[in-house]
């Protein structure tokens, strides 16, 4: 097996603060010029606040970085895997300098988010491509992977782990799964992959859903009730993001008669502080409040199957490029029809 001509893998993430001084600078790189509210910004840097400052992320992709390095060293494949990050150091810049230094000219890169839209996956290609603006060294994304069975299938793992340890505790009634992702503007939502409706954001998450229910539910030999569901809003309270909320739908699914849920957090591969504060945190105090039973479902996490499908991608599409081969490609970005540019979205918006 090998990499060629590509002689690194890079790591593209969101970053997040290791400590509590980094938490108000961090929120500002993720926010600069988007029009979040002061409150807003106030509001997430306490969340963070309550882990010590610190977010878990770094830590998780670091781990998802020692399995792909490993399965790739398995498969005879010893190249540098390095991460770079949007928001936090080591910024995209950082790593993409020490990359040249050290004469790397072709370098893959993967980001640590499933699905396409502006924010999880042009603004990497963007962000990636000014940080290699001027060097001698040209970086390939690999497509989202949200499609991908293999992914559908590590979620389902999941979910089967956490109606088990639900059903232990509500024993046979009706059960619910609320699949949850980041919500994003309506407007993000409408523009991105191709715009067309089957395609967007919110549709790849209900096909993703669709997927994992079926196939947990037959690991389960139980036939699984589930809706999609939204964490994270932010932005101005007039502008409309992707519902309901998680919170909001607690309550009237318990109102319906289910006897308790699980949250299953499609929309993240880690259980970074979205995870670790809107679910963990206050989705979870939401229902214990309400008394309704709720289990967390695992993200994907350094699942073996999740960990195989991320090292078969990478080396797909080194032997794609060598075979002159166009790889089978659902992110449109490099012909410029996927997402729509964030100017763009910023008319529609506001
Ligand atoms: C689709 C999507 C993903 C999934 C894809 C991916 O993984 O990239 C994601 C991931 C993440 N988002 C994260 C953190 C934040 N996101 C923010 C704000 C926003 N996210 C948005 C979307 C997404 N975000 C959007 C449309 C905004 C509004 C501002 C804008 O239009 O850009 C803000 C600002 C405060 C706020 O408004 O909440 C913060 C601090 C962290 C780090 C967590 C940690 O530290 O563990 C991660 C992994
Ligand atoms: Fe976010």
């Amino acid at each position: 097996m090998s990499l060629a001509p590509f002689s690194a893998v890079l790591f593209a993430s969101y970053g997040g603060p290791d400590r509590s001084e980094d938490v108000l600078p961090f929120m500002r790189n993720a926010t600069a010029g988007r029009g979040i509210p002061d409150a807003r910004l106030l509001q997430v840097s306490a969340h963070y606040e309550l882990f010590g400052g610190k977010s878990p992320i770094n830590e998780l992709n670091a781990q998802l970085m020692d399995d792909v390095r490993a399965e790739l060293l398995r498969r005879g494949v010893e190249v540098p895997v390095v991460i770079g990050n949007r928001n936090w150091h080591p910024m995209f810049a950082e790593t993409i300098g020490a990359l040249v230094d050290a004469g790397h000219e072709r370098v893959l890169a993967v980001a640590t988010s499933a699905y396409q839209s502006y924010s999880s996956c042009r603004q990497y290609c963007e962000d990636l491509e000014r940080a290699v603006d001027g060097h001698a060294l040209r970086i390939d994304k690999l497509d989202p992977f949200w499609a991908d069975r293999r992914f559908a299938e590590a979620n389902a793992r999941s979910l089967v782990a956490a109606v088990r340890a639900l059903r232990g505790k509500v024993g046979s009634g009706q059960i619910r799964i609320l699949f949850v992702t980041h919500s994003i503007p309506l407007a993000m939502d409408e523009a991105s992959s191709t715009g067309a409706p089957e395609a967007r954001y919110e549709a790849q998450h209900l096909r993703v859903a669709a997927q994992t229910a079926t196939l947990a539910g037959e690991s389960l030999g139980e036939e699984l009730a589930w809706e999609l569901t939204f964490c994270s809003r932010s932005g101005a309270p007039h502008i409309p993001w992707l519902e309901p909320d998680i919170n909001d739908r607690l309550p009237e699914v318990q109102a319906e008669g289910v006897v308790g849920v699980v949250a299953a957090p499609i929309g993240f591969i880690s259980d970074h502080m979205e995870v670790a504060y809107d679910l963990d945190t206050e989705a979870k105090k939401t229902a214990a409040d309400l008394g309704f039973p709720y289990v967390r479902a695992a993200t994907v996490g350094t699942d073996r199957g999740f960990v195989e499908m991320l090292v078969d991608r990478l080396l797909g599409h080194a032997a794609a490029v060598r075979e002159g081969r166009e790889a089978v490609e659902v992110c449109r970005y490099s012909t410029g029809t996927c997402c729509l540019s964030r100017p763009e979205l910023r008319g529609a918006t506001r």
